[in-house]
């Protein structure tokens, strides 16, 4: 298993710069799952990765082996490509055992990775069959059987999960894991659908405009964001300006910081070093306070931040509630909770809404130019 490194990657076509200046790092053996909107780069990185592009400039390691002038056929990449590209005029059997065949795998060792790559995925019954005549999560299956059989060093998966509703996209992960157990790879999962990234994935890398915006594991990205961007990206979330009021040290020794927003002052707690140097009062902030993680009482801590507001609108989601509010200075402040725990709550209601500081993430990338 390779650890995957991006450095500095750039692929211009004319004035667009599809990738400008990517940068990432995935483990040996993880999934990272690269999230961004259409028009991202997540393709072009996935093709550069492949080597089906040249970069214009920056480097791609598997482990210390540059690989960006590479050709792909040399790189050891298994790819399934968008809407799975299989040849049509093959059968399955010829689909997956494509890359031996091109790689000049002798006979008996063909047969038998051949043989093992479709049991490991269940499709031995369909050897004889054409593209044509599979299901699309048959046909995914068979694309996975392919990128995986010559076994590659890095797993590329672009947009798979896209042609399924959420139980297909529920089976599709459940065979990457299946493969991932059985043969143990570094895999980069390119997708739109960030539920499912979050979930699926050791990783998740949000990229925007060519860049990778901000890397790490699904908790810490969501908890997390550098940005408003990948805030709102990875899900709802409230954005509040204010400024610092001070900094202090929380009960368990973490920094928190004392910020003047238009909901009263709110405590923040820092996780990481970023922000080692205290910031100084007055500095303007944009902190983010996601829906699921303000509390509607009746009993608050008392490390809690808490500010009165009054429920506009709900919404029934069916597991969840969609509760708009309106708090200090009719600002509007979005929450969501369980369906269970929020049915004697009323619209016109006021009460104390509540939240950790641990919740209340401050966006540094934001620092000094609220
Ligand atoms: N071969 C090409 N020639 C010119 N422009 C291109 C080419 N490939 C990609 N682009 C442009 O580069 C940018 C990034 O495209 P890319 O397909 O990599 O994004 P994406 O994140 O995969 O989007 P989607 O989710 O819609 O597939 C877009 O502005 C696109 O129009």
């Amino acid at each position: 298993m390779i650890r995957l490194t991006v450095d500095g990657l750039v692929k211009r076509f004319g004035q667009v710069a599809a990738v400008d200046g990517a940068s990432l790092e995935v483990a040996p053996g993880e999934l990272c799952a690269v999230v961004g909107p259409p028009g991202a780069g997540k393709s072009t990185l996935s093709r550069l990765l492949a080597g089906l592009e040249t970069p214009d400039d920056g480097e791609v390691f598997f482990d210390d082996r540059m690989v960006q002038s590479t050709p792909p056929r040399e790189r050891g990449v298994g790819v399934v490509f968008p809407d799975f590209a299989l040849w049509p005029t093959m059968t399955v059997a010829e689909n997956v055992a494509y890359p031996l065949a091109i790689r000049r795998v002798k006979a008996p060792e063909r047969r038998r990775r051949l043989a093992e790559t479709l049991s490991m995925l269940r499709i031995d019954s369909l050897a004889g069959k054409r593209p044509e005549q599979l299901s699309p999560a048959q046909a995914f299956r068979v694309a996975l059987a392919r990128a995986v059989v010559a076994g590659p060093d890095l797993l590329i998966l672009d947009e798979p999960l896209d042609p399924f509703d959420s139980r297909g996209k529920a089976e599709v992960l459940a065979e990457i894991r299946t493969v991932r157990e059985e043969v143990g790879i570094t895999a980069i999962l390119l997708t739109r659908s960030v539920a499912e990234a979050l979930a699926a994935c050791d990783r998740v890398a949000v990229m925007d405009l060519g860049r990778i915006l901000q890397a790490g594991p699904p908790d810490d990205v969501y908890n997390g964001p550098v940005d408003a961007f990948v805030a709102r990206f990875l899900g709802p979330t409230n954005l509040l300006q204010g400024q610092i009021d001070g900094n202090g040290a929380g009960p368990d020794g973490r920094r928190e910081l004392v910020v003047r927003t238009p909901l009263g002052r709110l405590v923040a707690t820092m996780p990481g070093p970023a922000l080692a140097v205290p910031l100084p009062p007055g500095t303007p902030v944009t902190l983010s306070i996601r829906p699921e993680t303000l509390a509607f009482g009746p009993t608050i801590p008392a490390d809690w931040n808490r500010f009165p507001a009054t429920i506009e609108r709900m919404s029934f989601q069916g597991e969840t509630r969609l509760i708009e509010l309106r708090g200090p200075g009719d600002w509007p402040i979005t929450a969501k909770a369980l369906q269970s725990r929020s049915r004697a709550l009323r619209e016109g209601q006021s009460l104390t809404l509540s939240v950790a500081p641990e919740f209340v993430t401050l966006l540094p990338g934001r620092l000094g130019n609220a």
